[in-house]
């Protein structure tokens, strides 16, 4: 029913539509080059063995759960399964959905719940099969799709989950089968962010004794149908983002909760107790702070700041979609304005969605004062509009241009989740949830990179379900090929690992030692460049899908130009659009969007999960509580 695509690269799935799968590709008359659909297009890309037997699963019609540390390339991964379904089966056929708006953008899906027609989806199952079933494009596209891709499968709750199965077992010909027979490519860490919707989650309560015992189901792995949907499982093992040994080590300890003194004493080397400067973005778990630390720092910088207004197109029941993509509904810059990309341009140059620069001034482009950016690579790039659609299937049914940036002072914790960063500061303090302090930590590339803050053993946790299921973990692991990280003398004991993890399951069932996990971990050279895939990505797309072309043409920006000290609000409107748009142009001039950052979700996450999970927070406490005394006593019997 609805659906939320990134758009400059609506237009070129919708090329992609027209190119037919050609089996040979012809460099000069003498040299024909097999086509091979597990070959990444970059050259400097070169994918695992893990990676190349993933693809040719996928090309057998497989259905494949990947999973694996951040940086471990999932997502590049994905974006190439997405163009070798859309050669398999058609591009109209192949869903490509992600749990968030900010996720789906970076694989220019759509997210999971505006694919599926099922609204909020706050019922039982059949409800939902009744809502999709009365809704007639909901009700098609999910009797036509053949492929459902699913990026950042950690923030999807159980329910969830199962609802789509129910209705896609239900509504496609194909009755009897898992998922209706459809092909399921889902990807995600577990470690990562949870789902933030905790009306979603199934609570089944049962007597025992006088005593009521809940037992809630938080993660998707949880769902009913989680094993029988895949034919198989994959961890990926090979982490691309991070290169030095060191910090390898750490982000794994701290993923699973397993860290040893030696990290910590390296975490507390990265608490410098000086904040960096501006350059480096804050991360943040609320939105509240962000908006904050942003909203100073322009007003800081006493500049005449230009404010680039959304423009939306299509219909209205559409539009809503637009907002939970990454781009704003209102962006007000200046310069001096630390600023962050959203979109990708050229990876080789590190134009890439999730670089960060400064505006350096305007610049007159077609009557539009367009903002000049030099990003911290040292490239100075003027930023024009671009495009993000809101698609039905394979029809564009809303789209928004603004300008591809968004304040970069401070982030949050959500909203940075999948993307690489060069540098960034956190409070450590500040972080409540699972996995928070993992997300933040992991978008760097390098220890050099990381400034921090707040450091207490107690924020590095795991939640138990979850490392419960990878140490169940019955899919496949790459061992081929990898250099293993040497395990560095000094830390806690394997042995002590256990008792923590005793203490949380209370039932023996022991976690990977330290050693074990140290053999997990391999590294591969530092790659800098950004996802494949969105090497293709043209510098600039002015083009829109054929049936949005004359929104387009209606290139529109208010620009609000505010001297920081007087209250005068000047407001300007140009455009460069055909005077029958006059209309709507003067419909969108007055609409004033609340000047919001984040997604969606954030919100909720501010209101929720300080009570929820209390009571394995408090566990988690006492482990790191008892993991200290034990590091501390065995560092002194060492000296
Ligand atoms: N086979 C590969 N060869 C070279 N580089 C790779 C390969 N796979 C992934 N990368 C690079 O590794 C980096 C991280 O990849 P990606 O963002 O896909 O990881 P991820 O597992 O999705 O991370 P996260 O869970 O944090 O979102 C990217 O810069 C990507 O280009």
């Amino acid at each position: 029913m609805k659906l939320l695509s990134s758009a400059i690269t609506a237009c070129r799935s919708y090329s992609t539509k027209g190119t037919k799968c050609s089996q040979t590709r012809f460099k000069n008359k003498n040299q024909i080059r097999k086509y091979d659909p597990t070959s990444p297009k970059s050259t400097r890309i070169k994918w695992t063995d893990q990676q190349t037997q993933i693809l040719a699963d996928i090309s057998e019609g497989k259905s494949v759960f990947i999973t694996g540390s951040g940086g471990t390339g999932k997502t590049l991964l994905v974006e190439h399964i997405i163009k070798q379904l859309k050669k398999i089966h058609g591009s109209s056929k192949v869903a490509v959905t992600a749990s968030t708006g900010v996720a789906a953008c970076a694989i220019r899906g759509q997210t999971l719940h505006s694919f599926a027609g099922i609204g909020l989806g706050d019922a039982d199952h059949q409800t939902l099969l009744e809502r999709v079933v009365s809704d007639k494009r909901a009700h098609r596209r999910w009797k036509k799709v053949k492929a459902l891709v699913i990026d950042e499968c950690s923030m999807i709750s159980p329910d969830h989950f199962d609802s789509l199965e129910y209705i896609a077992r239900n509504v496609r010909d194909n009755k009897g089968a898992k998922w209706g027979g459809l092909q399921l490519i889902v990807s995600g860490d577990f470690f990562q962010l949870p789902p933030i919707k905790k009306k979603l989650c199934a609570v089944y309560r049962k007597k025992k004794g006088n005593q009521k015992h809940v037992n809630k189901k938080k993660f998707a792995f949880e769902a009913d149908c989680w094993n029988s949907s895949f034919d198989k499982h994959v961890e990926l093992t090979t982490v691309f983002r991070q290169s030095q040994a060191n910090f390898i080590k750490l982000l794994q300890g701290m993923r699973k909760g397993e860290s040893d003194m030696e990290d910590y004493q390296l975490l507390e080397k990265l608490c410098s107790g000086k904040e960096p400067g501006p350059s480096v973005v804050r991360i943040y778990p609320m939105k509240e702070d962000v908006s904050r630390v942003n909203t100073k720092q322009m007003a800081s910088l006493g500049q005449k700041t230009v404010v680039y207004h959304a423009l939306d197109s299509g219909e209205d029941h559409w539009k809503w979609q637009l907002k939970q993509g990454i781009a704003p509904d209102q962006l007000e810059i200046c310069v001096g304005a630390r600023v962050m990309l959203i979109k990708n341009f050229n990876p080789w140059q590190k134009l890439v969605n999730g670089a960060t620069g400064t505006v350096i001034k305007f610049q007159k482009s077609d009557a539009l004062e367009l903002p000049v950016v030099k990003f911290d690579s040292g490239i100075e790039r003027m930023m024009d509009l671009e495009t993000w659609v809101v698609l039905d299937g394979e029809k564009a049914v809303a789209t928004r241009k603004q300008i591809p940036l968004i304040l970069a002072w401070a982030l949050s914790i959500h909203k940075c989740q999948g993307m690489t960063l060069d540098s960034l500061y956190t409070d450590l303090s500040r972080t409540f949830d699972f996995g928070m302090v993992y997300v933040a930590l992991s978008r760097v590339r390098n220890l050099d990179g990381l400034h921090l803050s707040g450091f207490k053993p107690s924020k590095i946790k795991a939640h138990p379900k979850v490392l419960q299921f990878y140490q169940n973990f019955t899919g496949e692991h790459d061992k081929q090929g990898e250099e293993q990280v040497v395990k560095k003398s000094g830390s806690s004991p394997g042995s002590l690992a256990g008792i923590g993890e005793n203490v949380v399951h209370k039932k023996g069932s022991c976690l990977r030692n330290q050693a074990d996990i140290a053999d997990k971990i391999s590294i591969v050279q530092k790659h800098e460049h950004a996802k494949q895939g969105r090497e293709k990505v043209v510098s600039k797309n002015r083009s829109s899908p054929s049936n949005f072309r004359g929104v387009a043409d209606d290139v529109f920006v208010t620009r609000k130009y505010e001297p920081a000290n007087e209250g005068e609000k000047n407001i300007v409107s140009k455009k460069k659009s055909s005077p029958s748009n006059l209309a709507s142009v003067a419909d969108r001039s007055s609409f004033i969007r609340k000047f919001e950052h984040d997604k969606q979700g954030d919100k909720e996450v501010s209101n929720k999960n300080r009570s929820g999970d209390s009571h394995l927070r408090g566990s988690a406490v006492m482990i790191a509580i008892v993991r200290n005394i034990l590091n501390a006593l065995i560092a002194k019997g060492s000296q």
